[in-house]
């Protein structure tokens, strides 16, 4: 089957003046030899740091920017050469940026969308039902879009990027400035339509529960260039993020000896606190060089341990640690 998106050495740059110099011009490298394929029916995660070239991919995907060099095909078309062939077929949503008629109420915007994308009316009625009862749009279908809140209005764009049943949709940062209830509303609907249709799914945002919820591979760009691609949980292992054992002593230790394995060599594990006067301790470990039962052996060596807690991750933390110190430590 022909990948949703594929793009081979996909490379942009921009050519801007040198602040104070009269003629001088600096090349940005705004994305660098992005090789990526993307199959029907994937929900990924496109996250980075600002500045990292999430918004260049997402335009050299739609047709809005050509590439200076490589290749790109989306849903197996060239997006310059083949724009409004493209259109039909995907959906693009822009948290930040409304694509919808300021004074139009949305009861007025299907029709026109619809027409725009050739859509038979039988069809647009259909779809456009579907969408008003998946996002809950009825209360608020007369009121000019103007008049919306963010959350309603984003429930809004989303009909107006799904109604012509889009096999691939590009998110762009779509739950930003978003109340809790709103969020969690817009990853059902995308989760129910995703589940649905087999919709494909391209997501760009800043909130990591969008992505635990929504998707299940993360692809992570750093400087114009893609720096991890795999799961969530092996994202957190390429930065070296690290687990934490929770340990409840019978009595208090307010201070416990440097631990070691059972040949006395000391273990790499960090130990990043104590709570209660030494009743509680919490150790840090990286999971590919240490075990959470080697760190309990030594704990248990030197004090009898009533009871223990594994924290993993967060994943907050992880690209936090990614988007401050880059990838060095990966
Ligand atoms: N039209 C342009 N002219 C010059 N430089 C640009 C242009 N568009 C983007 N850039 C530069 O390219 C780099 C990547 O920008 P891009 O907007 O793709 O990042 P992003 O990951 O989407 O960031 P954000 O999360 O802030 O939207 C940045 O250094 C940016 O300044």
């Amino acid at each position: 089957m022909t990948p949703v998106i594929e793009t081979r050495s996909l490379t942009r740059e921009f050519h801007v003046r040198t602040p104070g110099r009269r003629f001088g011009r600096t090349t940005v490298t705004a994305l660098s030899d992005l090789t990526i394929t993307v199959d029907a029916g994937e929900a990924v995660g496109y996250i980075g740091a600002n500045g990292a070239g999430k918004s260049t991919t997402i335009k050299m995907l739609t047709g809005i920017l050509t590439p200076t060099a490589g290749e790109v095909r989306t849903c197996g078309l060239d997006p310059m050469r083949r724009r409004r062939d493209l259109a039909r077929r995907i959906g693009v949503v822009f948290g930040q940026r409304s694509q919808l008629w300021w004074d139009l109420p949305l009861r007025d915007t299907y029709p026109v969308l619809a027409a725009i994308h050739g859509l038979p009316t039988a069809e647009e009625r259909r779809r456009t039902v579907e969408l008003v009862d998946a996002l809950d749009l009825g209360a608020f279908l007369d009121t000019p879009v103007r008049q919306l809140s963010l959350g309603q209005r984003m429930r809004g764009e989303l009909a107006a990027a799904l109604l012509h049943s889009p096999e691939l949709v590009i998110l762009d940062e779509p739950t930003i400035g978003l109340d809790v209830l709103s969020k969690a509303q817009l990853r059902e609907f995308l989760r129910a339509e995703r589940a649905a249709r087999g919709t494909t799914l391209l997501l760009t945002t800043h909130d990591m529960s969008d992505i635990e919820h929504l998707c299940e591979r993360v692809l992570l760009v750093d400087s114009g260039r893609l720096a991890h691609d795999g799961d969530l949980a092996s994202l957190a292992r390429t930065v070296g993020a690290k687990r934490v054992l929770v340990v409840d002593l019978a009595t208090p230790h307010p201070r416990l000896p440097v631990l070691t394995d059972g040949a006395g060599a000391p273990l790499t594990v960090d130990h990043v606190g104590s709570e209660g006067g030494g009743l509680r301790h919490r150790f840090a470990f990286d999971t590919a060089r240490t075990s959470a039962a080697a760190v309990l052996t030594a704990v248990s060596a030197h004090a009898e341990v009533r009871d223990l807690a594994i924290e993993e991750p967060d994943i907050e933390d992880v690209v936090r640690h990614v988007y401050s110190a880059g990838l060095s430590g990966a």
